[in-house]
């Protein structure tokens, strides 16, 4: 069961390349150029209009496209009776082509930014292509300390709208506006953190099959897979998802993980419990049932029976035990999220585990597990994520406070995510919740999307106070809001 196919166009992230190929199209379609330009500096004049009140505004003009939107919004702010000034790099822009700026260009040199004032950013967008130097590095650095507020066009100049990295330098914008659709760059690394407030506009390109490079994660793209788990009647039609648990007191990381999966809309939580804990488990469960296991028949005998869903890994600890357990997991087929313990227990020869993996496996990772299982895999969160997911053959999610999820498809990056999802256990939590997302029959990249999405929601109006034992219950919240 896949994302749904309207909501993926909607929800896609282009690079730049992509978009100035959809430029290009859209040209040779018969829209000429100035008015893809017209469109997006009136679409810039509205969101400027809404979020900043009457001021001196001056506008920051690069030699490309991005510049001419700049130049082009001056005119309109012209006609509007603001007071503005224009600052190009370069070859100030033909007299005959912008009338409308008479008497407004100043050279570089005057820069000088005050506390009250707008700086629109409109020196590079979507065609930066080397690192900002010279004098356009010059105006940027000078907008650090000038408290003045920075509308930037397209990305703030600097941001590499493929992968959010700077590129030399960038302003710290409050209001980015772009066009079309997002790029991964305003929602990767830095980028995410210098756009400030993103809006997008519509500016009449036409969407094509082939055109996203990524897509932004959201409920749209995946909630008619709970819906139709929600359906179904029979506990074990809506699957059935089995925890391996962790021996003595490691076993509170898999209990949350259980936790976690019994509010995912699955039918059944089975928790197996190594015999050190098995006890214990049994009297904090109610409704997960419990199961005692001296060796890993126990998860062949539920692998080969009811289960269709393994979450393995919290708290399971590096013994034989764990080994053994993650062998039958994976040779199990069933469709299995690789957490914590089973993640570190093959980082001296990650072969291993990526010859037993196969394409039902969600890894969830977070940086310091991706580093150590993934050695030599370099550059932006997205590539990143991408390589890993093409060297084990499986899904990999790459948690953060932005996370990414890469396999079979197009990857999903996510970013609802926030401060107080960083407690303890709070990750033993999402394994969880995927592993029971996918015993609902969701593939692995749409479960993983679904289950970062839903996790981070339940978490992202608490506040500091909210730990790992309290987000099952606000998960279960979301998930009953996204359903009804
Ligand atoms: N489809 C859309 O989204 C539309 C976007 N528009 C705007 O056009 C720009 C992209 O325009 P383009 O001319 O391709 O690129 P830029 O203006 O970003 O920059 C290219 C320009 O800058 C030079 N350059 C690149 N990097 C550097 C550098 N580090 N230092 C100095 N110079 C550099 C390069 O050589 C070129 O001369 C997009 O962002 C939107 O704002 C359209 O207006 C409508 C359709
Ligand atoms: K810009």
């Amino acid at each position: 069961m896949a994302f749904d196919a309207e909501a993926t166009k909607r929800c896609s992230l282009m690079t730049p390349d992509a978009m100035a190929e959809a430029d290009r199209r859209t040209i040779a379609a018969g829209t000429p150029e100035t008015t893809l330009i017209d469109r997006a500096a009136r679409a810039s004049l509205r969101v400027l209009r809404s979020e900043f009140t009457r001021r001196p505004v001056t506008i920051l003009c690069g030699p490309g496209n991005n510049g001419a939107d700049g130049l082009r919004l001056g005119e309109m702010l012209v006609d509007a009776g603001w007071p503005i000034e224009v600052i190009c790099l370069g070859e100030p822009p033909s007299a005959e082509r912008h009338r409308g700026l008479d008497g407004r260009l100043r050279p570089t040199g005057t820069f000088a930014p005050g506390p009250g004032a707008l700086v629109v950013d409109a020196l590079f967008g979507a065609g930066l292509s080397r690192p900002v130097e010279g004098e356009a590095r010059a105006l940027i650095e000078k907008l650090e300390f000038a408290g003045a507020s920075v509308l930037s066009i397209d990305l703030p100049s600097g941001i590499d709208g493929a992968t959010g990295e700077v590129l030399g330098i960038a302003p710290q914008a409050d209001v980015t506006v772009t066009f079309h659709r997002l790029k991964p760059g305003h929602l990767l690394g830095e980028g995410a953190r210098r756009c400030g407030k993103v809006f997008c506009a519509d500016i009449g390109l036409q969407y094509r099959e082939g055109d996203a490079s990524a897509l932004h994660n959201a409920p749209e793209l995946w909630r008619h897979l709970l819906a139709n788990g929600a359906r179904e009647t029979h506990k074990y039609e809506r699957g059935h998802t089995v925890v391996v648990g962790g021996p003595g007191f490691m076993g509170s990381a898999s209990r949350l993980s259980a936790y976690g999966a019994s509010v995912s809309g699955a039918g059944a939580v089975t928790y197996l419990a190594p015999l050190s804990s098995a006890e214990f488990a049994g009297t904090v469960f109610d409704a997960v049932m419990v199961r005692p296991m001296t060796g890993p028949e126990a998860l062949e005998e539920l692998a080969e029976g009811k289960a269709s869903s393994i979450v393995i890994g919290p708290g399971m600890g590096h013994g034989a035990l764990s080994r053994d357990c993650l062998h039958t997991a994976l040779a199990s087929g069933l469709p299995c999220v690789v957490d914590a313990d089973a993640l570190t227990l093959y980082e001296d020869e990650p072969s291993k585990l990526f010859s037993a993996l196969h394409e039902g496996c969600v890894l969830t990772p977070h940086e310091g597990e991706f580093a150590r299982l993934f050695k030599g895999v370099e550059g932006d969160k997205l590539s990143r994520a991408k390589a890993a997911a093409a060297r084990c053959g499986a899904t990999v999610l790459l948690k953060g406070s932005t996370t990414v999820i890469a396999g079979d498809g197009l990857p999903v990056i996510n970013t609802n995510g926030s401060r107080s999802l960083a407690t303890a256990g709070s990750g033993d939590v999402l394994a969880g919740l995927i592993g029971g997302i996918l015993a609902q029959s969701v593939a692995p990249r749409e479960a993983a999307a679904a289950g970062a999405w839903i996790h981070a929601e339940a978490a992202r109006s608490a506040g500091p106070s909210l730990n790992a034992d309290r987000l099952p219950r606000r998960i279960a919240g979301v998930i009953d809001r996204l359903v009804s």
